[in-house]
């Protein structure tokens, strides 16, 4: 079997000018040869870029093009509408953020993005919603959606989000047996682990410059890592988002048609004991072009603690993090991130 903190200590030397496209095809193949082969190409990537970009993904391209298409159109809602739904209505970072509203670098003043946020829904998971939170805890709670009468598109709207989070949610549910894989455990490891997720999708409108004078201090989005297990991210035709490889770097992850980029986040590498990479990634400023985005930040249940498993650990790496549940650890950081947009 292999050595899983050597490998990612011989890693460590290499670094990477390009990312990765994965194709993902035998994700379902009946023969486990193929799944672990595939499994291996996912580890390479989460080992030394941490992101990747997956093609024959199982999404359909239609329910891209229609959720695109709503993102657009509300965020070309009035603002008077588009407050209806503000994220400070919601006790969960739920809802509608305004431009420069969230802050994602400390050392920026704001990033150049609206965005609205959304999470499982009770109409489509009503028993995750029966679950017990713990204070402190991220919790599962009511989305806000639009009135239909304050915008006679509402339930459109409505119906092209949950259907791109229904599918996007089920390519998520394809990559953690393959995370498994690729970290020498069961196939079903995260099985139990991911029965009620804390999957937030976000629709990301970056609007362009258009003449305005670039400011270093408000990028599209500020360097960061994100905090889940893993993001699964659909970028439109418009470039700037770029990733950090180690020696400091900024590489372009290019738009490539019909294709998803995966990144991992902070839950998987304290839970891998770093084993598992969550590479920072910044958004520049869009010049000339307005671009819009959609991560799908993919957690663990709530209750999980994150405990290394054992191919993570060695006499010579013990554990590097304290234990804290997936739903204290995001908490604590989207607490950090959204303290500008609740004032
Ligand atoms: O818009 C993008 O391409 C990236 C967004 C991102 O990094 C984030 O929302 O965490
Ligand atoms: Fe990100």
């Amino acid at each position: 079997m292999t050595d899983l903190t050597r490998l990612s200590e011989q890693l460590l030397e290499s670094d990477f000018d390009s990312i990765p496209i994965i194709d993902l095809t035998d994700a379902y193949s009946l023969d486990v040869r193929k799944r672990r082969a595939l499994a291996e190409v996912v580890r390479d990537a989460c080992l030394n870029a941490g992101f990747f970009y997956v093609r024959n993904h199982g999404v359909p391209l239609s329910v891209v093009d229609e959720i695109f298409e709503q993102s657009h159109t509300f965020f070309d809602l009035p603002a008077e509408i588009k407050s209806t739904v503000d994220i400070n209505k919601s006790d969960n970072f739920r809802g509608y953020m305004r431009l420069l509203s969230s802050n994602t670098n400390p050392d920026n003043k704001g990033d150049r993005h609206e965005a609205f946020n959304l999470g499982l829904d009770p109409l489509v998971h009503p028993e995750s919603f029966e679950q017990s939170e713990k204070e402190g805890e991220l919790k599962h709670s009511e989305n806000l959606w639009p009135d239909q009468k304050d915008w006679e598109g509402a339930e459109t709207f409505k119906q092209a989000n949950l259907e791109y989070y229904r599918q996007v949610l089920t390519l998520g549910y394809k990559l953690f047996p393959l995370l498994a894989l690729a970290l020498n455990l069961p196939e079903n490891f995260f099985e139990d682990k991911t029965r009620h997720p804390a999957a937030i999708m976000r629709l990301l409108y970056y609007p362009a410059l258009d003449g305005k004078e670039v400011n270093e201090l408000m990028p599209g989005i500020g360097a960061h890592t994100d905090f889940e297990c893993f993001t699964i991210l659909r970028q439109d035709g418009v470039s700037g988002l770029q990733v950090q490889n180690r020696k400091g770097e900024w590489i372009d992850a290019i738009p490539t048609p019909d294709t998803f980029i995966v990144n991992i986040g902070d839950q998987l590498q304290r839970w891998t004991n770093d084993i598992f990479v969550s590479t920072r990634h910044r958004v520049l400023p869009t010049i000339s072009k307005d671009r819009y985005s959609i991560p799908f930040f993919f957690g663990c249940d709530h209750d999980v603690p994150l405990i290394p498993p054992k191919t993570c650990i060695t006499e010579d790496r013990p554990a590097r993090y304290d234990v804290m549940t997936a739903g204290a650890y995001v908490h604590m950081r989207l607490s950090e991130i959204y303290a500008n947009a609740k004032e």
